[in-house]
């Protein structure tokens, strides 16, 4: 028996308007994730406990099987373990994004243009990121490049409690009411604005502009943390099991709780990801001793927080043409029996370019059970139409793998 999760990271959305009043999962054409609607369980199900951020990282921990209130020690911790920093207990984290905010007089005055400065390329920001930690380095404070625009702080012997906003929640407001507070806040501060000062005339951003893309013109901290405690999956659950993605905070989740990370060629967290190659790496892990894969595509929540329309449906079709159908194509012709959980982590609604913490809709499908249909599509309204509503998405890995 084999168990899938295949997890389109904030795929579920309100209706919009250019799609004529369709939501992407509407728009889409997926008849692999629709015949599992029509083969299975579906309803909704609420992945972000009241009182905690609609994160990836809340949102994620719950569909892997862990209660947010009790494992959840903030985000980029799990992206440090990721990224291979040894973290001490008294070790505090923050992501430490490049963006380019605009130009203005005052750091104050500028806004956020972009939380991803055009998703700059690892090489690049690793130059810049080092190049910066030349200046900011001390006993108690060091920055560490990770992948893309996304990277990591750690200050030693220190405290949470400070107060910051995720980037891709102010894209194009002004920075000001949104500056970091709390504990840490006038420090990480200073190193914003000392950074925009460092980062002005370095040759990687004066090339960047010259290609027509986006500058790293400041960074931005946000995700405090600690280091985190899961038990193993294994131990939980009795089964071997490995994740797929491009994305730290999944690979840092997946190596907390003892699940292999699969790094695939390719995998970019965008809707330019390796597709094929994510869902073949799913059917080796399957084919050669696991039991369980956790499929994570960052694709359609990227477009949400882009307001990239088409790319949200085309991220949504490539994930079914791409990923899901091959996925079930190598269960059936090895004969294995499977089930697969096909569900969001949280919407990120192009309206709003922001995650919510609304419920998501499921699918649970098992190859061996045949009942009456329950829906004919996999979209938000008919799962919605359903009545089944689970309360804690932490069960749901319960309902899967335990049935
Ligand atoms: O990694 C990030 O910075 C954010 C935005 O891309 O990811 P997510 O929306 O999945 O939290």
């Amino acid at each position: 028996m084999k168990y899938i999760v295949m997890l389109g990271d904030g795929m579920a959305d309100y209706p919009v308007a250019q799609l004529g009043d369709q939501t992407p999962l509407e728009a889409a054409k997926k008849p692999n994730m629709d015949f599992l609607a029509q083969n299975g369980t579906v309803g909704m199900v609420k992945t972000i406990p009241e009182g905690y951020p609609p994160g990836s990282d809340t949102a994620n921990l719950s569909v892997m099987g862990y209660d947010p209130a009790i494992y959840y020690s903030g985000r980029s911790p799990l992206e440090a373990v990721s990224i291979g920093i040894e973290l001490q207990p008294s070790d505090v984290t923050f992501r430490c994004n490049l963006v380019t905010l605009s130009d203005a007089q005052n750091y104050e005055q500028a806004s956020m243009v972009d939380y991803s400065c055009d998703e700059i390329s690892t090489e690049e920001s690793t130059i810049l990121v080092n190049y910066l930690n030349d200046h900011f380095k001390n006993e108690k404070c060091n920055l560490y490049p990770g992948i893309s625009y996304r990277h990591c702080l750690v200050l030693k012997d220190a405290k949470t409690g400070s107060d910051c906003t995720p980037p891709h929640d102010i894209s194009g407001r002004p920075i000001a009411e949104y500056l970091p507070k709390g504990r840490y806040g006038d420090l990480l501060l200073d190193m914003m604005k000392r950074s925009r000062q460092l980062l002005k005339d370095h040759p990687v951003n004066k090339a960047r502009i010259e290609r027509g893309l986006h500058p790293a013109t400041s960074v931005w901290f946000w995700g405090e943390g600690v280091k985190p405690a899961l038990s193993s999956f294994e131990e939980k659950y009795g089964i071997k099991g490995g994740v797929i993605s491009a994305v730290d905070l999944i690979k840092g989740i997946a190596i907390c709780a003892g699940l292999k990370s699969v790094d695939v060629p390719g995998a970019t967290g965008n809707i330019h990801t390796n597709f094929k190659g994510k869902g073949q790496a799913a059917i080796d892990l399957l084919r050669n001793g696991y039991d369980f894969v956790y499929i994570h595509v960052e694709a359609p929540d990227e477009c949400g927080h882009r307001h990239e329309i088409e790319n949200k449906v085309r991220s949504i079709e490539k994930i079914d043409e791409e990923i899901l159908g091959p996925v079930i194509g190598a269960m059936r012709e090895d004969g294995e029996e499977f089930s697969i959980l096909l569900m969001p982590d949280h919407p990120t609604p192009l309206d709003i370019r922001t995650h919510t913490a609304e419920p998501v809709p499921f699918v649970l499908y098992r190859s061996f059970q045949h009942g009456t249909p329950f829906t004919s599509r996999y979209t938000e309204l008919l799962s919605g139409e359903t009545g089944l509503f689970v309360e804690n998405g932490y069960t749901m890995m319960d309902r899967l793998i335990k049935g």
